[in-house]
């Protein structure tokens, strides 16, 4: 697995009387932090690059292939979400398997690939739980896992850790910086958190009022240089 570049073309959308436009260019492999207010529109980006939601005009470009009319299961991308990643009737295995073939017809080598996307995110053993019978941290491992067989260039991540204590989420985010190193995905991770953005993002991208306000490179947004509504918003 390796990259692939993401550009959104003047991309419009509006909830109601919520209107967004978003222009951006994220280099091949790299990883963003989307950080920004609540409601600003970070989780609608997401959305919009996935195919959930439907832009009024502009394009996605992924690898500067147009997919704006592919539908989410088409594009080279996977996501993983804050939560509701799994069905709860299906066993690790099977969820993660889903990554690999919606009907779940698994040859040998996809069964192997799952077993080594498991064994990977630190799951080797728990195949056959349901995710009932596991931690949030493990839950959210399984979700990458998905990810992992998936095997696309572009992951996006939205707020996949928020729901867990600190120390997990450090543990998580060490194996998605491990997941990058190995497969060299690109990367877009809406966080909240300074302290994410800091550990695994080449460049932040701040979203303010549905626009990409600012896009530069974590050291330049986090130095007394970074404009003054994102330094507002981190509280510096
Ligand atoms: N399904 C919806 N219907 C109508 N308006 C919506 C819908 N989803 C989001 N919005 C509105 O669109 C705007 C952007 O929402 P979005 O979820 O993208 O923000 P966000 O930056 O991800 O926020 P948060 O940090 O709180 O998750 C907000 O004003 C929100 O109220």
């Amino acid at each position: 697995m390796s990259g692939a570049s993401v550009e959104l073309a003047s991309l419009t959308f509006s909830y109601g009387e919520t209107r967004m436009e978003f222009d951006l260019k994220v280099p091949v492999s790299s990883v963003i932090a989307i950080m920004g207010p609540s409601g600003s529109g970070k989780s609608t980006l997401l959305n919009l690059i996935a195919g959930f939601e439907t832009p009024q005009s502009g394009a996605v470009l992924i690898d500067g292939r147009d997919v704006s009319a592919d539908r989410p299961a088409q594009r080279p991308i996977s996501m993983v979400f804050q939560e509701n990643n799994l069905f709860s009737h299906l066993n690790v295995e099977d969820n993660v398997g889903l990554g690999r073939s919606p009907s779940l017809r698994l040859t040998q080598k996809d069964r192997q690939d799952i077993a080594d996307a498991l064994a990977h995110t630190g799951l080797a053993g728990k195949e056959h739980r349901l995710p009932a019978e596991l931690s949030g941290g493990e839950r959210q491992r399984v979700a990458l896992s998905r990810a992992l067989v998936r095997d696309r260039p572009v992951l996006l991540l939205d707020e996949p850790f928020a729901s867990l204590g600190p120390a997990l989420r450090r543990e998580m985010l060490s194996l998605v910086r491990q997941l990058h190193f190995d497969h060299d995905m690109t990367i877009l991770m809406v966080t909240h958190h300074t302290d994410d953005a800091q550990l695994l993002a080449d460049k932040i991208a701040f979203v303010d009022d549905g626009r990409i306000a600012a896009f530069e490179d974590t050291t330049t947004m986090f130095s007394p240089s970074a404009p003054d509504a994102f330094r507002a918003y981190i509280g510096s």
